[in-house]
């Protein structure tokens, strides 16, 4: 099986989590990537079944209005019962490198209001240890070097995202060589250096499940 049709195997057993797990009426909250995007294709069919979508990124919203789905604003939305999102990587505990895509903050803060959090990706992305992928940080642009300098005393090599701006204008480091080990205390010691926006770990808000595209078919870890 090729890469894309193992995402597409996840994307069609997220949508089937969500016919069967969120109720009619609901508003599902979508995540950012190749692998949501199969998700947002494979929601369309039951687009009539919920009340709408929250998307993490403007283009997750245009794709979402693309199939006719409802895209609300999440300060109107109390109640998101399943998130559903890809990764970079992910490892057995369910913590996540994310913001491959640069949607990191808002993919975050959809996370946070979740009732679940579904996260779809390929094999490939399972790790035992996190870090081989650079872990993305948002920071607001006037802080870039401060943030930097910091982020090589925790052991990191950052690097900008070149001609890169997130959707919420700021722009994206992308640390290598760190070799992950307290993904919750990393998470929240990068979170504390002034001028982070959010780092892309998610390990103190992780995914309740995952579901794993393999030739074997789809594993579900969690
Ligand atoms: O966090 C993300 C975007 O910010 C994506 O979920 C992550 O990069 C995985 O992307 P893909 O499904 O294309 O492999």
């Amino acid at each position: 099986m090729t890469q894309d049709e193992l995402k597409q195997a996840v994307a069609q057993a997220a949508a089937d989590y969500v016919a069967k797990h969120a109720p009619a009426g609901s508003i599902i909250g979508v995540g950012t990537g190749s692998t949501a995007n199969f998700f947002i294709d494979a929601l369309a069919p039951l687009k009539d079944r919920y009340k709408g979508a929250v998307a993490s990124s403007e283009a997750t919203r245009l794709r979402l209005e693309g199939h006719g789905i409802p895209v609300l604003d999440l300060n109107d939305v109390d109640d998101i019962p399943v998130y559903v999102d890809g990764a970079d990587e992910i490892d057995a505990g369910l913590n996540m490198i994310k913001g491959g895509g640069g949607a990191l903050t808002r993919e975050k803060i959809v996370a946070a209001v979740a009732k679940t959090f579904v996260c779809i990706a390929d094999g490939s992305k399972l790790v035992e240890t996190m870090g081989k992928f650079p872990l993305p940080v948002e920071v607001i642009p006037m802080a870039r070097a401060h943030v930097a300098r910091e982020l090589v005393k925790l052991g990191g090599r950052p690097q900008e995202r070149a001609g890169f701006v997130t959707d919420n204008g700021n722009l994206i480091l992308d640390v290598h060589g760190l070799a992950i080990t307290d993904p919750k205390g990393l998470e929240a010691q990068i979170n504390q250096i002034t001028g982070v926006v959010t780092n892309g770990l998610f390990a103190l808000r992780p995914a309740n499940i995952c579901l794993l595209g393999t030739p074997e078919g789809v594993r579900t870890l969690g």
